[in-house]
């Protein structure tokens, strides 16, 4: 596995320390180049010596793309608070070395792992199944893939409905490196009658109509992941039960007094906040610290937008069989104007019921959507934009700031949308075509401003 990385000396007092670390990383069979424009993506590195109020303001753009470790390399190390600072501005992690000492070895190990990651992330056993690339979603399929992949954690996955739980607990079967299966179990359906045999097993005779012996979730989960799915509508006493089990990894069947190992790796799904179950008696604290060993959210598709219509196009070409249609602009629209309480399931169940209506060659077009949706007129501003701003005022942030970034997002979207053409930018966004390139050069001049603020120091 080839590595790669780009080196950042923020303070010229690092300088020494990035030499030296260059050296040992080449050494390593690392590709090591100094950050360019242009080359800003991947694996970064940033050397710096005090963390003051430059770096921190520089940080934010040298870690949009990429992944980056931020290391005080000499001088006054940095507080925590100093640390958490770093980490909200981009950093992945933050290292210290004591002055004029490098340890490559930290370095390494990072790269290893950050690359593994991304080759996971991008393979086709994740970007098949799972479709997003909004911030949200990315950052908690990158903690998922990691946890996956890279530990035997139990893991607990909390979220509205419809928003990838169950997709996700395949993914970690997928990538978890497992020879066994992947059993569900789903907790809504336990009955406290039924459970004991469904959860462990029966022995020949055990009960009425136990005409033949038969595994339990815990016997078919050996070897592979065991899936609670809704977890949280477990009943009490099947609570206790299952914490035995979960606990000592070994089980007796109903009407059995042999004690049967089994090892499997847990994964946990539920709607509830467990938390707050916990905190009323309604779950177990105990059973609530063995399944979270990791814990992660699924953000509800209301969080992530820009996910709509890729998501649409993925429904679109599973029902077409072959390079679907087009959407038409008001069906566009319409899916990204739309509320979804039921998450992705509803816009699954919403992108089936235009498909179904569509007919003919040619892109998808209005007389598509259900009847009674049709003549919806979009509003705006709309719900997102109040939450948006709702955001924006909790953090603290003035009208101007909040204008300025609103304009700053349209003109960056539209750009994008326009492949950076500046005439056809400007009249979609109703201003002159030199008052745009105006705004675009302040604004680049505001942003190389921000990152000269710290000189990179030569090597
Ligand atoms: N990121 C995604 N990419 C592609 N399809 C997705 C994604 N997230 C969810 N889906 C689809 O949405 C539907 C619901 O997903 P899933 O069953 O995993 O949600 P859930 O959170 O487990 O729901 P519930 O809590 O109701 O059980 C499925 O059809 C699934 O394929």
């Amino acid at each position: 596995m080839t590595l790669k990385v780009w080196l950042e000396i923020v303070q010229q007092a690092a300088a020494g320390s990035g030499a030296l670390l260059m050296t040992a990383l080449k050494q390593a069979q690392v590709t090591v180049a100094r950050r360019h424009d242009g080359e800003e993506d991947g694996a970064g590195i940033v050397l710096f010596a005090e963390a003051n109020a430059a770096l921190l303001q520089a940080l934010p753009a040298l870690c949009r793309h990429a992944s980056v470790m931020a290391i005080a390399a000499c001088g006054q190390p940095p507080s925590c608070a100093q640390k958490r600072a770093l980490l909200a501005a981009g950093a992945l992690d933050v290292l210290l070395w004591p002055a004029g000492s490098i340890d490559a070895g930290q370095v390494l190990a990072r790269l290893q792992r950050w690359q593994a990651v991304a080759q996971l992330l991008a393979s086709g056993a994740v970007r098949q199944q799972l479709v997003g690339e909004s911030a949200a979603w990315t950052a908690l399929l990158h903690q998922v893939v990691e946890m996956a992949a890279f530990s035997q954690a139990s893991m607990l996955i909390t979220g509205e409905t419809g928003t990838g739980k169950d997709l996700l607990a395949q993914l970690v079967h997928r990538l978890g490196n497992c020879s066994g299966d992947f059993t569900i179990l789903d907790c809504t359906t336990l009955s406290p009658d039924l459970a004991g045999s469904e959860l462990f097993g029966h022995e020949r005779g055990a009960f009425t109509g136990a005409a033949a012996a038969r595994d339990g979730a815990f016997a078919l989960a050996d070897g592979g992941v065991l899936f609670l799915d809704e977890v949280g509508e477990l009943p009490l006493p099947l609570q206790a039960q299952l914490l035995r089990a979960i606990q000592e990894r070994k089980y007796k069947r109903v009407g059995g007094n042999t004690w049967q190992p089994t090892q499997f790796r847990l994964v946990c799904a539920t709607n509830r906040e467990l938390e707050h179950e916990v905190a009323r008696g309604a779950f177990r604290a105990d059973l609530y610290y063995r399944i979270a060993g990791w814990r992660c959210q699924t953000p509800p598709l209301r969080e992530r937008q820009d996910d709509i219509l890729p998501l649409a196009r993925h429904f679109l070409a599973e029902l077409a069989q072959r390079p679907p249609p087009a959407l038409d602009a008001a069906v566009r629209e319409y899916l990204l104007l739309r509320d979804y309480p039921g998450n992705v399931r509803e816009l699954r169940q919403t992108v089936t019921r235009i498909w179904h209506r569509h007919c003919g060659p040619g892109p998808i077009t209005i007389g598509a959507l259900p009847p009674n949706e049709q003549l919806l007129a979009p509003h705006w501003p709309d719900q997102y934009f109040e939450a948006a701003v709702r955001r924006a005022l909790a953090q603290g942030c003035k009208l101007s700031h909040i204008t300025r970034c609103a304009t700053d997002v349209a003109i960056r979207l539209v750009l994008a949308e326009e492949h950076g053409n500046n005439q056809r930018a400007a009249a979609r966004l109703g201003v002159t075509d030199r008052a745009l390139q105006i705004r675009r050069k302040a604004a680049t001049c505001a942003e190389q401003a921000a990152t000269a603020a710290t000189p990179p120091a030569a090597f």
